[in-house]
């Protein structure tokens, strides 16, 4: 589990390392200078071509001008540097690099407003005004300076976070940044370029580790986690010997309509191949030949008409309730039986969530370590408007705190909110698998996680895991545009394999 640090607690972990490992600060600038370059060298490796680098007076500028004699010295051959002095304020690394260019023959120019800069026909640009020392929004010359910037048709590189990019907090929707194709950043990715906003800024990141003390990040306790492989092969159990179908336990998917049958079968699917001993989808009458043909394992319980079907609440390990299921009177009133007649965790998703929107008094009856997945707008019509996901993701962790309950709130980097006030961000899952039905096969995957017997926790960090993992084995090496929900979801006892052996 990566924590990902505030801008304030990573000044918190430099000052940490520099004094307990202990690191000069100036060699902690040249150990990151170093790890950018490391990366640069390989992915740009015509040493003809201009570079054009811009500095401010900062942290930032100081190591532009480190990165800029670092290249010189392998022989990058047209290095420009330009020095934005827009106020008499200069970090001490900053200046001790800027002595350390003046030994060089590197060529550098000062300027002290945006009208004076020139044009430099670079088609390269590495930014080092302003990283995570930003405190306003630009305004003035940096604004007008980043504004130019963006005009020129050259590759942008960041060192660590774009300038004018808040690396958390909302972000403005006319927020002034200077859009870069790479930002090579440090230690661990932003918190906020792991949000939506951040795709109109950012093209591609990579991290670079720049060393610092591990176990003092840890003890930060940030409430921001990013959740990797290691951490899910320590959740995950494998199948043992002499176990047989009830020890994997019973899910119940109440999903589909006439029109959205294809909703119970994709979440029922997803159940049965993410391990359930048992998956019975709750589906109207006119889908049981369809569920029947799709796939023969699945069980049936039958709703028909008005009358609500007879549920034995104590065969369930785990209901999930939701996918296609309409918003009409029938299903509000089965999702109120649930709430009042099953005491265990549920997963809620789609219509599910929708029935708790227009009846909020329905939140109350949610039972404690349940699961909720809206996607955005889900998400909004459950706990209003919000202009921002930074704001979304303060509400998410409120709301899962005060009401004991999860909240996967889906994305490119799915964010679970737990009652402990964490907030975890999946890093699997691709841009093919933005296609109708892929929630419903999520929330199968929790209902039969949750059946198997995993924590609610567990049962949110494994499933939208493994969800994405499977995406990304199908979409990645295969260079698919897309990944079929039914598909992922066959594909889910493979990835389920690799991550326990
Ligand atoms: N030891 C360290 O602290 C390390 C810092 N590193 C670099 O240091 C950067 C942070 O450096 P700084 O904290 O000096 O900050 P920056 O270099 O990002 O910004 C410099 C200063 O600009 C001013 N400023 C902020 N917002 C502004 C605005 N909108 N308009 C005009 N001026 C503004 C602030 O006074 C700020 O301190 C990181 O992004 C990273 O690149 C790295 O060298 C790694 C080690
Ligand atoms: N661009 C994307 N990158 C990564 N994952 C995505 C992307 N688009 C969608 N997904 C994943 O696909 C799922 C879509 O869920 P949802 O919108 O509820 O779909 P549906 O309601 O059609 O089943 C989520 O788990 C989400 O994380
Ligand atoms: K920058």
């Amino acid at each position: 589990m990566l924590p990902l640090l505030t801008s304030a607690d990573i000044r918190k972990a430099d000052e940490y390392t520099i004094s307990h490992e202990p690191v000069a600060s100036i060699d902690l600038m040249e150990r990151a200078a170093r790890a950018f370059v490391g990366w640069f060298l390989n992915h740009f490796p015509d040493k003809q071509k201009a570079i054009a680098v811009y500095c401010g007076t900062g942290n930032n500028g100081g190591d532009g001008l480190a990165i800029a004699r670092m290249l010189h010295q392998h022989q990058y051959k047209n290095i420009y540097v330009t020095i934005t002095r827009f106020s008499d304020k200069a970090s001490a690394d900053f200046t001790e690099n800027l002595t350390r260019l003046q030994h060089t023959d590197v060529p550098f120019k000062e300027v002290n407003s945006a009208a004076e800069v020139t044009a430099e026909n670079c088609p390269i640009i590495i930014d080092a005004l302003l990283g995570s020392g930003l405190n306003k929004p630009l305004d003035g010359e940096y604004k007008h300076f980043v504004e130019y910037l963006n005009s020129v048709d050259a590759t942008v590189v960041a060192i660590d976070v774009p300038t004018g990019f808040f690396a958390e907090g909302a972000i403005e929707q006319d927020a002034v940044v200077l859009k870069a194709d790479l930002v090579i950043t440090f230690q661990q990715p932003k918190i906020n370029f792991l949000l939506p906003e951040a795709s109109h800024y950012i093209n591609c990141c990579e991290v670079v580790n720049i060393g610092l003390d591990e176990e003092f990040t840890r003890s930060l306790d940030s409430p921001y986690q990013y959740i990797e492989e290691k951490d899910i092969r320590k959740l995950l159990k494998p199948r043992k010997r002499f176990t047989n179908k009830g020890t994997y336990g019973h899910a119940l998917i109440i999903a589909g309509e006439e029109k959205t049958m294809g909703a119970a079968l994709l979440s029922s699917a997803g159940s049965a191949y993410a391990g359930a001993g048992l998956t019975s989808a709750c589906i109207p009458a006119s889908g049981l030949t369809a569920l029947n043909s799709y796939l023969p394992e699945l069980m049936a319980v039958i709703r028909d008409g008005n009358s609500l079907p007879d549920i034995k609440w104590d065969k369930y390990n785990s209901i999930a309730i939701g996918p296609g299921l309409g918003t009409g009177e029938n299903a509000l009133e089965l999702l109120s039986e649930v709430l009042t007649n099953y005491k265990r965790p549920i997963v809620i998703d789609a219509d599910g969530l929708n029935l708790i929107a227009i009846n909020s008094v329905l939140f109350g009856n949610i039972p404690q370590g349940s699961i909720l997945t809206p996607h955005m707008k889900e998400f909004d019509r459950l706990f209003g408007e919000h202009t921002s996901w930074w704001d979304r993701l303060q509400t998410a962790r409120k709301q899962a705190e005060e009401r004991y309950i999860y909240i996967i709130l889906k994305n490119d980097y799915t964010i679970t909110a737990t009652p402990q006030g964490k907030l975890y961000f999946n890093s699997t899952s691709n841009a093919a698998m933005a296609t109708g039905g892929m929630g419903d096969v999520l929330t199968g995957i929790l209902a039969s996680l949750l059946a198997q017997g995993y924590s609610s926790e567990d049962a949110c960090l494994i499933g939208v895991y493994i969800h994405g993992k499977a995406g990304d084995e199908l979409a990645l090496p295969n260079r698919m545009n897309v990944v079929l929900p039914g598909k992922l979801a066959q594909q889910l006892p493979l990835t389920m394999s690799k991550l326990t052996v």
